[in-house]
């Protein structure tokens, strides 16, 4: 073992087996502005984190440094080898001219999924998407291709998910089908999720476990339990 080799065994910390992903004193500044500082956190395995607080405050910049999409200005991101993850972001793009089929059958593929032509049929039915599926992607409405962001986060069943906003631009017979799906998908298989969004019943139907983040901090964290019993609901929270 060369010398490089014997430090950097000695600086790579062994994650917890339980243990998806680690923050460690994440600070992230664009340019002179610090929006997050002295982040720490950890999210093991069946970990439904919810993520509030006021506009501005760095959920979306914690969340797409947690999907390793982002670099923080300093601190540490540790993740699980081979974690799978599953990414829904307002501005997901496309490749110009692919189709909403393709783009699925690519994914399937991908990830060696097995899926029946009907199971596929029924899926975009849910979703809403059938009638356009052989349309490009890119030529699609911001609702519609946020349905597409959804299932695309959610159909390799990875073992983290990460959301954000994920009811914009839904409607409201879509939304309670794509959160019923998230339920199964996520929830009932014991899966991790990241979910920032303004929306309490959201936190309340899908999560376990809250951060709420102010100025780039997280000022409190607990388990969504805990809330209900301190304040009798989640929606008296904030
Ligand atoms: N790419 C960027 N370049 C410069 N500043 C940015 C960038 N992205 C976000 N910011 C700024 O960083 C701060 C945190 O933004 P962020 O989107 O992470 O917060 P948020 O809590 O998700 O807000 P919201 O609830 O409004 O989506 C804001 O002041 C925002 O203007």
């Amino acid at each position: 073992m060369n010398k490089i080799e014997k430090k950097n065994q000695e600086v790579k910390s062994v994650l917890d087996p339980k243990t998806l992903i680690k923050l460690t004193d994440i600070k992230k500044q664009y340019g002179k502005k610090v929006v997050l500082h002295d982040i720490n956190l950890e999210i093991n395995e069946g970990d439904r984190i919810g993520v509030i607080g006021p506009n501005g405050g760095g959920k979306s910049t914690l969340s797409e440094i947690i999907a390793g999409i982002r670099q923080p200005t300093s601190g540490k991101v540790e993740k699980r080898d081979n974690l799978v993850l599953g990414i829904q972001f307002q501005e997901s793009k496309y490749p110009l001219g692919i189709t909403v089929i393709d783009m699925i059958k690519y994914y399937l593929e991908t990830f060696s999924i097995q899926m029946k032509e009907s199971e596929l049929i029924e899926l975009m039915r849910i979703y809403q998407i059938l009638g356009f599926k052989n349309k490009f992607i890119s030529s699609l409405s911001g609702g519609q291709q946020q349905r597409i962001n959804i299932l695309l986060g959610l159909i390799h069943n990875p073992d983290l998910v990460i959301f954000d906003e994920v009811s914009t631009g839904l409607d409201i017979e879509v939304r309670s089908q794509i959160l019923d799906f998230i339920k199964e998908r996520v929830v009932k298989t014991n899966k991790s999720l990241v979910l920032v969004t303004h929306m309490m019943s959201e936190i309340e139907e899908l999560c376990n476990k809250f951060i709420y983040i102010h100025r780039g901090e997280i000022r409190e964290a607990g388990t969504v339990d805990e809330i209900v019993k301190k304040y009798g609901s989640v929606h008296n929270y904030t």
